[in-house]
């Protein structure tokens, strides 16, 4: 059974702090042996990589068998039945559609002193795409990373895939074909995260690590941040609904499901005004659970982390929503946009019961790597900034310089920075002298 909370009851603050700190993942164990992954591919490369997919994969893999071949990604892109293809090939339309319009302009202005000043967007060179495939297999996470990443104009896409007992998912090289990926890797786990951040024998690292996966991977990413940018910690799913008593008790149960299903570590948690309302939920819970094809993840993750919560109204519901910060944010209710405009820490916001987070994970547009973990009171869900950097611009004509210099010399003085006020003074110099070089 899932806790059930109600916020009139004394007890509310103390069963909430356990909710908020309830350890699903970035236990000390996975990261023990996360560093060991990484320190195992460094000193080994490709030999690590090809151990570690064959411990964890149960794949025997040599080195040249780490990267799929052109062909091979075609002979399996091409097994992908005709309704697949039309539906993956629509949510890359629209997911490149909602991703061209987050596409940030440069700047380029002259100041009064005279300082011409702004700064101009480039791609990273090299993205690495992770796409788990651990307890499912998703080839819809191909195209949230990689669309995002060809529209910033990023020029080499490598994506790491793991393949346990070599079970390809033909659909997942449709999806690498169709957003255009150069290169894709059967490695999955804390190993691909290493391979992709230092580089192994036969894969080229890259310069930053997108995509969602499990508590090893999130911990990897963690790990090799510095080596290489990272776009957000997404580990395992989460899903807050927060609903009045006018709602299908069976739709909010899909729902809570809908997200429990991806993992054991997985979080679905109901906040509604109305307990009789919420133990209907948790009725339609148990019922759906029975005849659902992943009933043991998706029981698992609901007995151990699911929650219901009794808030006395709809404000106090998007105030506790705000504490816990969760990755998808359903609001079923009469107002949504009112109350959306309360809730402001959440990484994607899913508006009226016609609106279910599944839509947002495969074809509302939106993306689906999303922040977990309450991260999303710091982060974002993935976007085309993501593979961009802002590079700033200064350009002094001899009339700012003469404007601002001075200013400059006074603070590198103030710093002991001689060199630095040196730099300016040289060139006040040659101003106040004469003809300007
Ligand atoms: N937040 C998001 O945006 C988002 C999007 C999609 C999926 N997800 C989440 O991604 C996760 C996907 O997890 P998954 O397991 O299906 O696939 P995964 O690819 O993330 O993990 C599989 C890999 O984990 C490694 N691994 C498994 N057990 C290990 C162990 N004991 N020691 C070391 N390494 C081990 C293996 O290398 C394996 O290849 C789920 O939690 C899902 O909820 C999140
Ligand atoms: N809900 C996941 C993000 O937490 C994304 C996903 C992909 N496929 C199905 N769901
Ligand atoms: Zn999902």
């Amino acid at each position: 059974m899932p806790v059930f909370l109600d916020t009139s009851d004394a007890g509310f603050e103390h069963g909430f702090a356990a909710l908020l700190s309830a350890k699903r993942e970035d236990s000390p164990d996975v990261d023990d042996v996360v560093a060991g992954i990484i320190a195992e591919v460094r000193a080994r490369g490709d030999a690590a990589v090809c151990d570690l997919t064959e411990r964890f994969d149960r794949l025997s893999l040599t080195p040249s068998e780490l990267r799929f071949s052109p062909e091979e990604i075609a002979e399996q892109a091409a097994r992908v039945p005709d309704a697949e293809r039309v539906a993956l090939e629509q949510a890359a339309q629209r997911i490149r559609a909602y991703h061209v319009r987050q596409m940030p302009e440069d700047a380029w202005w002259t100041d009064p002193e005279g300082a011409g000043l702004g700064w101009r967007w480039t791609p990273v060179s090299a993205a690495g795409l992770y796409v788990p495939g651990g307890l499912a297999s998703y080839p819809s996470s191909v195209l949230m990373n990689a669309v995002p990443a060809k529209v910033a104009g990023v020029e080499r896409l490598a994506i790491c895939v793991p393949t346990p007992d070599g079970v390809v998912n033909p659909a997942v090289m449709l999806a690498a074909q169709i957003a255009g990926v150069d290169e894709v890797y059967r490695v999955g786990g804390a190993q691909a995260i290493a391979a992709l951040a230092y580089g192994t024998e036969s894969i080229a690292p890259v310069d930053k690590i997108t995509g969602p996966g499990n508590a090893f991977v999130a911990a990897a990413k963690r790990r090799v941040f510095g080596k290489v940018g990272i776009d957000m910690i997404a580990g395992p799913s989460e899903i807050l609904v927060i609903a009045d008593s006018e709602n299908d008790p069976d739709w909010l149960a899909l729902d809570l499901l809908s997200q429990a299903e991806h993992d054991e570590s997985a979080q679905s948690i109901l906040i509604c005004d109305d307990a009789e309302f919420g133990r209907r939920v948790v009725a339609a819970v148990e019922a759906r659970l029975e005849t659902l094809e992943r009933r043991a993840i998706a029981g698992a993750s609901w007995r151990d982390f699911g929650a219901v919560i009794v808030a006395r109204d709809l404000e106090e519901a998007a105030a506790l929503s705000n504490r816990i910060a969760p990755e998808h944010l359903e609001l079923c209710v009469a107002e949504p946009d009112v109350l959306a405009a309360q809730c402001v820490h959440a990484g994607a916001i899913f508006l009226g019961a016609w609106t279910p987070e599944a839509i947002g994970d495969y074809v509302g547009g939106p993306n689906h790597v999303l922040p977990t973990a309450r991260s999303a009171r710091f982060s974002s869900g993935l976007s085309v900034l993501d593979f961009l950097k802002r590079t700033t611009l200064a350009r002094m004509s001899p009339e700012a310089l003469g404007a601002i210099g001075p200013a400059a010399e006074v603070l590198a003085r103030s710093e002991s920075l001689e060199a630095h006020g040196l730099s300016v003074t040289a060139r006040l110099q040659r101003l106040n002298c004469g003809p300007k070089g």
